[in-house]
């Protein structure tokens, strides 16, 4: 497998004793990868960690072979990522914040943002205040903003989070098409299994700042099992212990 996404025993301690430890997890090309977990078990901090948001205390992260954060920019330069809110400004259109968005990408050709807004199906309302938009809507241009630079990889952090069953179908569907026809490969953190369990090849699951599983959803998923009742399986696994995000010990 060529890995574009490589974790290696990464730990990130932050002062109040919580955080992550020992994670390892990786992506191949063309995969849709889950990464799952309850509240606090530390996904959204290993996506501020492959983003180069914050930095590691221990391992090494690698994106499309490239050492973050030492080579982030060149590492960065294949990645869209929307991580712990879809921010949108909601006075302004869909295009407007498009345009503005692309500035901080010199070069890219105008027609690139008809491109992204017809990629998350927002061109008919392209010229609508955010503001109106379902909050699914908003996710979809976040969404968009992140696929401006024609990432390889995206990276999406709870993007169901909120959504009623409409919205969790067509941010579904946009990634469902986006890796089909585009060969995105994506990074989705949830703890609600079910809205992109249809999607998944490759899972992480995470407790208490450590990933208990990892692997391609083939190997790891007996015949007949759901993806959930899989997950919960593993979870108990653990259980009676409280999901603070409060890491045993010292880092290894
Ligand atoms: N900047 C920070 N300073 C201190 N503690 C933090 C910081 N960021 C996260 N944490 C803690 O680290 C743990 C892991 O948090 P994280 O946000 O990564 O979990 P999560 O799996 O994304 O949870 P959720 O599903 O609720 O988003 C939590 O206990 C959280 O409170």
């Amino acid at each position: 497998m060529e890995a574009i996404l490589e974790a290696k025993e990464v730990s990130k301690r932050f002062r109040n004793g919580r955080g992550i430890r020992n994670v390892s997890f990786e992506i191949g090309r063309g995969e849709i990868a889950g990464l799952f977990g309850p509240n606090g078990a530390g996904k959204t901090t290993l996506l501020k960690l492959i983003t180069g948001l914050i930095r590691p205390d221990r391992g090494t992260i690698r994106l499309f072979g490239c050492d973050i954060p030492e080579r982030f920019e060149q590492g960065m330069s294949r990645v869209g990522a929307v991580i712990e809110t879809a921010d949108v400004y909601e006075y302004m259109s869909a295009y407007d914040q498009m345009k503005l968005a692309a500035r901080f990408y010199p070069g890219l050709p105008k027609s690139r943002i008809d491109q992204v807004l017809e990629q998350v199906g927002l061109t008919p309302y392209r010229g609508e205040k955010a503001g109106h938009y379902s909050l699914g809507m908003k996710m979809r241009l976040a969404l968009a903003g992140a696929l401006l630079p024609e990432p390889q990889l995206v990276l999406l952090d709870e993007p169901t989070n909120g959504l009623d069953i409409e919205g969790i179908r067509d941010v579904r569907l946009t990634i469902e098409r986006l890796a089909a026809e585009e060969g995105i490969s994506f990074l989705i953190s949830s703890h609600m299994i079910d809205d992109m369990g249809k999607l998944i090849d490759r899972l992480g699951i995470m407790r208490r700042g450590e990933m208990i599983r990892q692997g391609l959803r083939r190997d790891l998923v007996p015949a007949g099992v759901t993806l959930e009742a899989y997950y919960l399986s593993q979870i108990r696994q653990t259980k009676g212990a409280e999901d603070d995000g409060q890491l045993d010990g010292e880092l290894a």
